[in-house]
């Protein structure tokens, strides 16, 4: 999400026929089809998910939903689909072979434990570390416009969570219900859940720090919302003014709410990165948020 020092007006978007004519910025061109489950998006799959926990759990959530590139996803695990995803791979693993043997020249000396055999192990070990899921959230936004000089318009918010649905992103962070005079620039949370929360085809999560703040999500219209537990005290009283206990009693509070309303819960653990070396911190919090919604997601940043 890009700063937005000025006021952000609809004659600074790209218009809606403009963003038609880019094909690539089109639902259907981002959302990725049955091909593309090959190395395609294996490079950026193959880094990993250890920094959310649970993505093959958050995949088995989303198998039951009925966004269409989730379909593909679970497609990709059933008969011809998996055949085109093994040809697709193999088709891969014969690139690798044809790069190693170019390399493989006689003044060259680099290339001798690159033998065929060499490679395919490189290629299962690293297809067999990619997790089947990756859930992407925009946060653009929630996280970029709580932070701008200028307050947005509410009718500009709006229709830019309209534009990145329609560009294809299957959750997008709309709002934070949160104390006004801690962050005005998300004041107006109530008006643009209204506007948005009959939108299909996606998820939209909201910031919830507390029960009062839930309970206003879901009266206006949120089908889903996010806690954001910090591992750091000073970061965490800056953030919501209160200890990592007290918040950890608060996101209790909140999931318990939650659990009655049927509202899926998603977890953020903020600052962990930088306070690792605070290890039973991060370890403790991990498990309270964990234990709060063992079959959710939580993010660590
Ligand atoms: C958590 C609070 C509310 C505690 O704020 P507080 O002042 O300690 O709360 P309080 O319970 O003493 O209440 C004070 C006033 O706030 C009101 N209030 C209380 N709760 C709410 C609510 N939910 N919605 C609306 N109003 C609320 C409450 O009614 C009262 O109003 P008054 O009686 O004075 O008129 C406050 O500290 C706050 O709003 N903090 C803002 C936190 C925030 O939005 N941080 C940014 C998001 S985290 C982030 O950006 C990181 C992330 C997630 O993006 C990851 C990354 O990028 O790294």
């Amino acid at each position: 999400m890009s700063s937005l020092e000025e006021p952000l007006g609809f004659d600074k978007l790209p218009s809606m026929s403009t963003i038609d004519r880019i094909q690539r910025f089109s639902a259907g061109a981002c959302r990725p089809t049955v091909d593309d489950m090959g190395m395609g998006n294996c490079w950026i799959e193959g880094r990993g998910c250890s920094t959310s926990n649970s993505s093959d759990e958050d995949y088995e959530e989303y198998k039951g939903e009925a966004f269409p590139w989730r379909r593909h996803v679970r497609d990709a695990s059933d008969g011809e689909a998996f055949n085109r995803r093994a040809k697709s791979l193999s088709k891969n693993r014969m690139k690798f072979g044809h790069v190693c043997k170019s390399r493989n020249l006689p003044d060259q000396h680099y290339s001798s434990k690159c033998t065929e055999r060499g490679t395919r192990g490189i290629t299962n070990k690293f297809l067999n570390g990619i997790p089947k899921f990756v859930k992407i959230v925009e946060v653009g936004p929630r996280d970029g416009l709580q932070n701008e000089k200028n307050i947005v318009p509410t009718s500009v918010k709006v229709e830019l969570i309209r534009r990145l649905v329609s560009s294809g992103l299957p959750v997008v962070e709309a709002t934070s219900f949160v104390s006004p005079k801690w962050v005005p620039q998300l004041a107006d949370a109530k008006d643009v859940m209204k506007a948005v929360c009959d939108i299909e085809d996606a998820r939209l999560p909201v910031l919830t720090p507390n029960v009062k703040g839930f309970e206003a999500a879901v009266a206006a219209g949120a089908k889903e919302v996010a806690i954001f537990a910090s591992a750091s005290e000073s970061f965490s009283k800056s953030n919501i003014n209160c200890s990592i206990e007290e918040s950890l009693a608060r996101y209790r509070a909140v999931c318990l709410a939650a659990k009655e309303h049927s509202v899926p819960v998603r977890g953020w653990g903020l600052a962990q990165w930088i306070h690792q070396w605070r290890g039973w911190v991060v370890v403790h919090m991990q498990r309270e948020l964990q234990g709060m919604f063992p079959r959710k997601m939580w993010c660590i940043c």
